[in-house]
């Protein structure tokens, strides 16, 4: 495929996000696998039907994008009004952060964002706000490193391991939260197989994950999402490793739709369940999974496949994007501040306390 990075160390290669010359780069996500194609924004309201659309998708890589988008906010409003610009930039903040509604990275990009620049930046805020965002980036990418070394020690040597969706250098800063798991393990010989969901419908697993995996020489299996639980029946894999759009301050944790499925597959067969995320997703104003705000996509994402119609005229389909994995499902949650093995509130609290 022309343009796309292609060897072994492709995480280090891919971003799916990128400042490049004052503009906004992102990888085309609704195009992988086959085609690899970026987009240049130069404004806010286009990063934020970006992040709708899912040009680009992942929420470490949609909290990333914000924390860009605003720095090519406050470029347009300090242009517009040098002096007022802290109040103008307020609107396009809060539409960013309605971009989509259940990734919490995406929020605390914004908020951590609007705190500096309601703080006062004198002057022209670009170089600030930029450097933050980059901050912010490079914070992330080290988050997932750390996670992977954390992960990896949790899983037996020669293990084989279940994924869904894509939590790869597509779906973060660079490396991955699970998939980062995967890389590190596979690193160190602890897994010696990778099963991925396709996950459906969007097909993060089929479309992303598969080509990540490909694209490094990491050996992977790709399997119907309800193939999952003869997988784990069959004894193939140790974990189920996943990421997280949200964890609750208890620990119940939303995920891509069908992960909670596999959780309750993963206890049914006594395969432990992984949910690997930097502390940025962890939201304590949240108590439980119940006051999540799950997004429902378009029915058409259900009704169809490629754009082309599969269903008939006259159904009606419902497309809920993210479900609840309630925390006592969950053996382990990894973060870059440590592991946190059956989660309650107290551990969560204290493991964000941490330094
Ligand atoms: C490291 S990404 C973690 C989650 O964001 C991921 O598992 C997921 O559910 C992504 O959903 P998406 O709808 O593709 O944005």
């Amino acid at each position: 495929m022309a343009n796309a990075p292609s060897n072994a160390i492709l995480y280090d290669k891919i971003r799916a996000v990128e400042w490049e010359n004052g503009r906004l780069k992102l990888i085309d996500q609704r195009l992988l696998p086959g085609k690899f194609e970026h987009l240049y924004l130069d404004h806010l309201p286009e990063s934020a039907k970006a992040i709708t659309d899912m040009v680009v998708r992942g929420a470490p890589a949609i909290g990333v994008t914000a924390a860009y988008a605003v720095v090519l906010a406050a470029r347009d409003r300090y242009k517009e009004n040098p002096n007022g610009w802290h109040k103008a930039i307020q609107a396009d903040l809060d539409l960013l952060a309605e971009a989509r509604p259940t990734a919490v990275n995406l929020r605390w990009a914004v908020e951590h964002m609007r705190g500096l620049i309601n703080a006062g930046i004198p002057g022209n805020p670009l170089m600030r706000l930029l450097s933050e965002a980059q901050r912010i980036h490079a914070d992330d990418i080290a988050a997932n490193r750390r996670m992977g070394e954390l992960g990896a020690a949790l899983i037996e040597t020669g293990s084989g391991v279940l994924t869904h969706c894509n939590t790869g250098a597509l779906a973060t800063g660079g490396y991955g939260t699970a998939l980062g798991v995967v890389r590190a393990g596979y690193a160190a010989g602890r897994i010696k197989s990778v099963y991925a969901d396709e996950t459906r419908p969007w097909l993060q697993g089929a479309r992303l994950t598969a080509w990540e995996l490909v694209q490094e020489g990491i050996p992977a299996t790709l399997i119907a999402d309800s193939a999952a639980t003869y997988l784990m029946k069959q004894g193939k894999v140790a974990w189920v490793i996943v990421g997280a759009d949200r964890i609750a301050a208890n620990g119940d944790t939303a995920n891509k739709i069908g992960t909670y499925m596999t959780a309750v597959a993963a206890r049914h067969h006594g395969v432990k369940f992984m949910v690997v995320a930097p502390t940025s997703t962890v939201d304590m104003k949240t108590p439980d999974g119940a006051a999540i705000p799950i997004e429902t996509r378009a029915e058409a994402e259900v009704l169809g496949f490629g754009g082309t119609r599969t269903a008939p005229e006259g159904i009606q389909a419902w497309n809920p994007a993210f479900d609840i994995t309630p925390a006592e499902l969950i053996d382990a949650i990894v973060t870059e501040k440590g592991v946190v093995t059956k989660p309650t509130r107290d551990k969560l609290v204290a493991m964000m306390k941490s330094a």
